[in-house]
């Protein structure tokens, strides 16, 4: 279905989507990934930090729509829980959400079998505690594993930052940062890299910190970029995100760089046109798809901005900000959109027949854009 929207007044709804379920069905189009990966070939990414710090909550808001207040009730994890995450044909991947005390000493805990095949360890340090504790729980979790296996992206939420002043936020990540990085250098593990990041479950914090991680595990990072920036600045627009509908994370986008408002907004775009589409697009019985190869968008808001969302891929969607007079040359930015979604399918079937993703890139740039004066490139 596609749904053109006129000069209407979005509210920001804090990452709380009830009307999507997981299992919503998508139009068909690209190689599943699915198929062509078994479930070990997939990025591992685990979540780990003490008991009560957040991991379980961070999990379901961000993959099961979770309402950031029903975790209140998410009981104690006492078992590794293994959640396949196959929402898109790009991020498609297991998180692991560890008990709060992991034994590393206990002989059934199997580093070699864990850390292997990690793509990402994530740390939860809650903000609102006492972190001295926690600071000792990651710096034993991460030396362990890079010992096992070096390539891991270690990545540390520091996370509840809701209830922190702003000041009281960069003064507790600067604490964290230099008391971590101190440990390391007593350790001489001077080039195990520790990246930090600012979280909450109550706003879109979580969904960017994750954003950021996923994208490192994407190897074609780089040529999703350049197409990004390619379609922008030949289409007069200011910032374009490749995100993955469900989720909510951005899986790309332009290199100018990303403020929070932007994100939020194009999140808020994705919520309405699928709760529209769910509520309206549906057929009685509740067949049908709430997203397909027509599902488009356009929202005017008040302030001259021009916000432009369309279906890429059966689980990615491009979200475009313009100004309105860019949205004048509507039909060049169509031309260029579909010279982009050709460039991205392409990508996608590289992936799945696994050839080297330079042939692709080669392949792309000799793709055909039209300029914003509208001549071809
Ligand atoms: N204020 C605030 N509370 C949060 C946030 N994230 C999680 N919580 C709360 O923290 C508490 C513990 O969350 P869990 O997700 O169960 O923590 P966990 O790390 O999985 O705990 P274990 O399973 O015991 O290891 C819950 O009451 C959550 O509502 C956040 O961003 N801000």
């Amino acid at each position: 279905m596609s749904i053109q929207y006129d000069d209407p007044t979005l509210t920001g709804s804090y990452g709380v989507v009830g009307s999507f379920p997981k299992s919503f069905g998508y139009g068909v189009d690209v190689p599943d990934m699915e198929e062509v990966s078994s479930s070990a070939d997939k990025p591992r990414i685990l979540l780990m930090g003490l008991r009560r710090s957040g991991k379980s909550s961070i999990q379901k808001v961000v993959f099961h729509k979770m309402s950031p207040n029903e975790t209140l009730f998410l009981e104690s994890t006492n078992k590794i829980y293994k959640d396949d995450i196959s929402s898109s044909s790009f991020v498609n991947f297991q998180i692991w959400d560890f008990p709060g005390q992991v034994d590393f000493f206990d002989p059934t805990f199997d580093s070699e079998m864990i850390f292997k095949g990690t793509g990402a360890l994530i740390f939860v340090i809650d903000a609102q505690d006492d972190y001295v504790e926690a600071l000792g729980r990651l710096h034993l979790t991460v030396s362990r594993a890079y010992k096992v296996n070096p390539d891991i992206n270690f990545e540390v939420f520091i996370h509840k930052v809701d209830g922190l002043s702003d000041d009281h936020k960069i003064e507790t990540q600067r604490d964290i940062h230099q008391r971590a990085n101190d440990d390391l250098a007593d350790a001489a593990l001077e080039k195990l890299h520790l990246s930090f990041y600012l979280t909450s479950i109550y706003d879109h914090s979580i969904f960017e910190a994750f954003s950021k991680v996923v994208q490192k595990l994407i190897p074609q990072l780089p040529t999703l970029e350049n197409l990004l920036n390619i379609f922008i600045s030949h289409s007069g627009i200011e910032k374009a995100f490749l995100f993955d509908v469900v989720s909510k994370i951005y899986i790309a986008t332009d290199s100018s760089p990303v403020d929070m408002q932007s994100y939020e907004i194009c999140c808020d775009m994705i919520d309405v046109v699928i709760d529209v589409s769910c509520i309206y697009g549906l057929m009685e019985d509740g067949s049908g798809c709430a997203y397909d190869k027509e599902s488009l968008a356009i929202i005017k808001l008040n302030n001259t901005t021009v916000l432009y969302l369309k279906e890429v891929t059966k689980f990615l969607a491009l979200v475009c900000i313009l100004r309105e007079e860019s949205f004048e040359r509507k039909g060049l930015i169509e031309y260029n959109f579909h010279c982009f979604r050709k460039a991205i399918h392409e990508v996608f079937e590289v992936g799945a027949s696994s050839q080297c993703v330079s042939t692709s890139r080669n392949n792309l740039t000799s793709l055909k854009y039209a300029a914003v004066n509208g001549s071809a490139i």
